[in-house]
């Protein structure tokens, strides 16, 4: 694999930092008990994650089911919203290898910024829970900013917050969604293969290569 010389690296946060499915899950299982609804396991939810909360809400409720109302969906996103609150960080744990990487990264005097989907009300606090929030110089959710990933907006956002230029950025995700998100911004991206891509296999997207360990990365860094 090719070597990369950036300034700065952004983090997709679910699925790539942390394995976050059970707390969403458990949250979109009460919001679904909420709404009289049938319930979603673990490994369906994971299919709805990537593309932000509305989306991940709507699929729970809508996919191999009926059409909703927009009022249900405000409804469901409000009542999704009061349950992750309390779940956010009970079962999510960072992957193998990014406690471990992180200060090894930031030791080589790396900028570091997280560049989720996530709503950003829930980023800092879930950091803060897994010990992981003193490593980051800007954190950019889904509704930091008027648009989301695969925009580009986001990441050419989190350059210009840390002081870097997109050829000195790199992107490590998890999905195609961060693929094309890197690739319209002009960035290079690495992906993840453990984590969620809306049950797509993940080795069929386009991007600068793909890792199965947080511990892999460092060594492919020249850094000074
Ligand atoms: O869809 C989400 O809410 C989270 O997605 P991301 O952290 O993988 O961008
Ligand atoms: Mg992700």
């Amino acid at each position: 694999m090719k070597s990369f010389a950036p300034r700065a690296i952004f983090f997709d946060l679910d699925g790539t930092l942390v394995d976050s499915v059970p707390d969403l899950a458990e949250a979109v299982r009460r919001m679904l008990v909420e709404l009289g609804e049938p319930s979603r396991t673990d490994a369906e939810v994971a299919t709805f994650v990537g593309k932000g909360i509305p989306t991940m809400v709507e699929r729970a409720l809508t996919v191999g089911r009926a059409p909703i109302s927009p009022e249900l969906l405000a409804q469901a996103i409000t009542s999704f919203m009061r349950h992750y609150e309390d779940t956010n960080g009970k079962l999510t744990r960072a992957y193998p290898g990014v406690v471990e990487a992180l200060p090894v990264l930031r030791a080589r005097g790396l900028k570091m910024g997280v560049v989720t989907n996530k709503a950003e009300a829930f980023i800092g606090p879930l950091l803060d829970e897994l010990g992981l929030g003193g490593f980051f110089d800007c954190l950019v959710g889904g509704d930091s900013l008027a648009k989301k990933k695969p925009d580009p907006e986001p990441l050419w956002h989190a350059c210009q917050t840390v002081g870097v230029s997109r050829e000195e950025a790199l992107m490590v995700g998890d999905s195609g969604n961060d693929a094309l998100c890197a690739r319209r911004a002009g960035i290079p991206v690495l992906l993840m293969t453990y984590g969620y891509n809306e049950g797509v296999p993940v080795d069929t997207e386009d991007c600068d290569g793909l890792l199965s360990s947080f511990l892999e990365l460092p060594p492919l860094l020249k850094t000074a």
